[in-house]
């Protein structure tokens, strides 16, 4: 498992090539090593990692991971402030990508059902998509936010290993080759297994407010 974390204020050429290099390397070192991508730009770096592996001949989709797991703590977060349920009891679908307006979640699909009014899911849509830059601005140069994508990181590397382990039912979304419409990567929920993901879930159902990207 090789998790790449490589500081901000490098240029995203600069970070891209970065993680073109490591990549490499775990491609000639460890060529079956499942790789989780946390540098930003996740939507760029992940398909970035895919080239360098498929270069070497060892490019295996089931085993490239771009983390989006904040993006689902911060949706289950805020759902829970906002209707006073404990956020570890709510699960919410985020899909498509991780920054700005590609990070879309499915608030339709929240588990357990809950009943949001078109505002509240309209505000808690933006807040989740603009939650990282909310964090980098209060911290004003001094990073990003660390912890929670330690938390986020360990949730999802957990997970990754349940898998390896063999536990049925472990699912997390993730940014993966998938191939949907002209996106050749998308986050989707995954079924995670021994060999990285078992099985893509596909996009989650989508009501009229997700298709005229009101979510
Ligand atoms: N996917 C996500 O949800 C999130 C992604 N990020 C991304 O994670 C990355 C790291 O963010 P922070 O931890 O705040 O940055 P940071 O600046 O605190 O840490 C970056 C680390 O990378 C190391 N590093 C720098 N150049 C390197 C190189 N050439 N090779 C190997 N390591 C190198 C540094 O020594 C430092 O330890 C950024 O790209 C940020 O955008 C951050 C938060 C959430
Ligand atoms: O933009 C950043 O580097 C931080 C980030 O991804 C987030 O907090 O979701």
């Amino acid at each position: 498992m090789v998790m790449l974390s490589i500081r901000r204020s490098i240029s995203t050429s600069r970070r891209a090539s970065i993680v073109r290099d490591l990549v490499d390397a775990v491609g000639n070192y460890c060529p079956k090593a499942i790789i989780a991508i946390v540098t930003n730009p996740v939507n760029s770096c992940v398909p970035v990692a895919a080239e360098m592996l498929k270069k070497r001949g060892v490019y295996d989709p089931k085993k490239l991971f771009g983390i989006t797991t904040l993006d689902l703590i911060r949706a289950s977060t805020f759902v829970g402030e906002l209707k006073g349920i404990d956020p570890m009891m709510i699960q919410v679908p985020v899909i498509c990508g991780h920054s700005g307006e590609t990070i879309v979640p499915v608030m339709s699909q929240c588990k357990p059902k809950i009943k949001l009014t078109d505002s509240e899911v309209s505000d808690l849509t933006k807040r989740i998509q603009i939650a990282g830059t909310e964090v980098l601005n209060l911290k004003a140069g001094a990073g990003t936010a660390t912890l929670a994508m330690a938390f986020a990181g360990s949730r999802m590397v957990d997970a990754i290993m349940r898998g390896i382990k063999g536990q049925s039912n472990v699912i997390e979304c993730s940014f993966v080759e998938y191939n949907y419409d002209e996106a050749p990567y998308f986050s989707t929920p995954i079924l995670l297994g021994p060999n990285g993901i078992e099985k893509n879930l596909g996009l989650p159902k989508l009501n009229c407010r997700n298709w005229k990207r009101n979510y």
